[in-house]
Parts: structure tokens; C-alpha cells; sequence
């Protein structure tokens, strides 16, 4: 029998252009491992480690993390992974950090959300998180089932400090100047797939038509219409 490769794949795009969003939805079809650096970086403020209490001073004022620290954390993260199929989100986010990860694995795929600049300010003031699973709501776009709780454990939702308007801005310039250099990079490597767009749910349709090329759809829901 002929085992298929694992994916490699990596999901970019500027802050709150849809990445936790769509990624939960790769998950739910493909069955794939997220493993996302903001989450990981909230659950060790969280706890309060060492990388916890270092990251927490960087996140607040907009900017990223040192790429050796970063870079650490998330290889680490990665040799754990060994046997899945998995999404990378929020990692790379600088060249030094795609080099780093390209002497560790062969990337396959990289998913790039293009979504402009204008739509996603407004998204992130209204976005909720429930910080232990890593779940995303936004007040309009997809609301808990009931107001200020998670729809899985019931527990409540917060708003991420930096989702302040003024620290969004320095996000935004943090991308522009660390992070956009990253697509160049890939897409010199032909591994880039850009989708373009203002709204997640015409975006997903394909998305998912590129990774059913790759993987199968493991869910029960109709694959004609997948959400
Ligand atoms: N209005 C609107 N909000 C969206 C859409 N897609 C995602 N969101 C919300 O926008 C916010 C940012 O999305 P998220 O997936 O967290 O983006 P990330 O920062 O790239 O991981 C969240 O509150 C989402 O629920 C969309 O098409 N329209
Ligand atoms: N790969 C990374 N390198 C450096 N800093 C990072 C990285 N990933 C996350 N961070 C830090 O964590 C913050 C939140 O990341 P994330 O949750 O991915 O935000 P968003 O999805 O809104 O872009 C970033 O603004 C940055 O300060």
C-alpha cells in the first residue's frame, strides 16, 4: 500500500483576515493539526511563563516576538507533530522564521488570506475569543449561541487585549513590513496560494476545493456545501 505524504501547510494573512476562522474550518473537513503561535503565546501568558511574560510585552505594544524565542517555541511545538498532517498559523511570520522552518521540513502549501485592510480593522474590535480552545466569534459575523459564552463549554468569552484600536494599527504596520516579505519568499518557491476577497464564506468554497486536491474530507456534513 502507498502511504500519501503528510501536509506541510502553513495559513497567512494579515491580523483578522480569517485565519483561526478558516483554519477551524480545515480542521473540521480534513482532519488536520492547527497548531497556532498566538495560542500558544496567549496560553503561556496565561500560565505565566518565562516566554509568557516576555511575549505579554511585545503583544501589547503591537509588535512580534524575537524571531529566536519564536522560533524555538514553535519547532518544539512541531517535532510533536510528526506523524500528522498539519496547518501552521501565525508561524512563519518574518524570513528568518521561514528559514528556520524550511531546515526542519519540506513546506508543501502556503494558504494566503488577501484580505484588504479597511475590512479587517472593524472585524477586530468586534472579535470574542474563548482563550482555551482558541475559538473565535465576532459580534455579527458569527455570534456565540448565547451572548458572552463559549458555544462548546459555556465558559466566557474575552476580547484580546490587542484587539485596541491603536495597537491593530501597529500590527498592521508590523505586517506590512516583517511579514509581507514572507509571501515573497514562498511564492518565489512557487508554494504560494493566494485567495482574495472582503467575506470568509466566499473565500472557503476555495480553499476548500484546493485541499480536497491534497486530503479527503473527513467530515459527515455534505461536501457540496461545506461550512
Ligand atoms: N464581518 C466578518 N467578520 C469575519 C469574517 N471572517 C472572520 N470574521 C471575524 O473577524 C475576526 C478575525 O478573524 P480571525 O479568524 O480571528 O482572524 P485571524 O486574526 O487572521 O486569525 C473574528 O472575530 C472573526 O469571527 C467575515 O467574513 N466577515
Ligand atoms: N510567528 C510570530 N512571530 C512573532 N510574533 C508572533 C508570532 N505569532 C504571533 N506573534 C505575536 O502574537 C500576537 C498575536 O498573534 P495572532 O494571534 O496570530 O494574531 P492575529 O491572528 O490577530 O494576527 C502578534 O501580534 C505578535 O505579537
Amino acid at each position: 500500500m502507498v502511504v500519501p505524504p503528510l501536509l506541510r501547510a502553513v495559513i497567512m494573512g494579515p491580523p483578522g483576515s480569517g485565519k483561526g476562522t478558516v483554519s477551524a474550518r480545515i480542521i473540521k473537513h480534513f482532519g488536520v493539526k492547527h497548531l497556532s503561535s498566538g495560542d500558544l503565546l496567549r496560553e503561556n501568558m496565561q500560565k505565566k511563563t518565562e516566554v509568557g511574560i516576555l511575549a505579554k510585552s511585545y503583544i501589547d505594544q503591537g509588535q512580534l516576538i524575537p524571531d529566536d524565542i519564536m522560533t524555538q517555541l514553535m519547532l518544539n511545538e512541531i517535532k510533536g507533530l510528526d506523524r500528522y498532517n498539519w496547518l501552521l498559523d501565525g508561524f512563519p511570520r518574518t524570513v528568518a522564521q521561514a528559514e528556520a522552518l524550511d531546515k526542519e521540513c519540506d513546506i508543501d502549501t502556503v494558504i494566503d488570506l488577501d484580505v484588504p485592510f479597511e475590512i479587517i480593522k472593524c472585524r477586530l474590535t468586534a472579535r470574542w475569543i474563548h482563550p482555551a480552545s482558541g475559538r473565535v466569534y465576532n459580534l455579527e459575523f458569527n455570534p456565540p449561541k448565547v451572548q458572552g459564552t463559549d458555544d462548546v463549554t459555556g465558559e466566557p468569552l474575552v476580547q484580546r487585549d490587542d484587539d485596541k484600536p491603536e495597537t491593530v494599527s501597529k500590527r498592521l504596520q508590523a505586517y506590512d513590513a516583517q511579514t509581507k516579505p514572507v509571501l515573497e519568499y514562498y511564492r518565489k518557491k512557487g508554494l504560494l496560494k493566494s485567495f482574495s476577497g472582503t467575506e470568509t464564506n466566499k473565500i472557503w468554497p476555495h480553499i476548500y476545493a484546493f485541499l480536497q486536491t491534497k486530503l479527503p474530507d473527513v467530515s459527515q456534513k455534505d461536501a457540496a456545501n461545506p461550512r
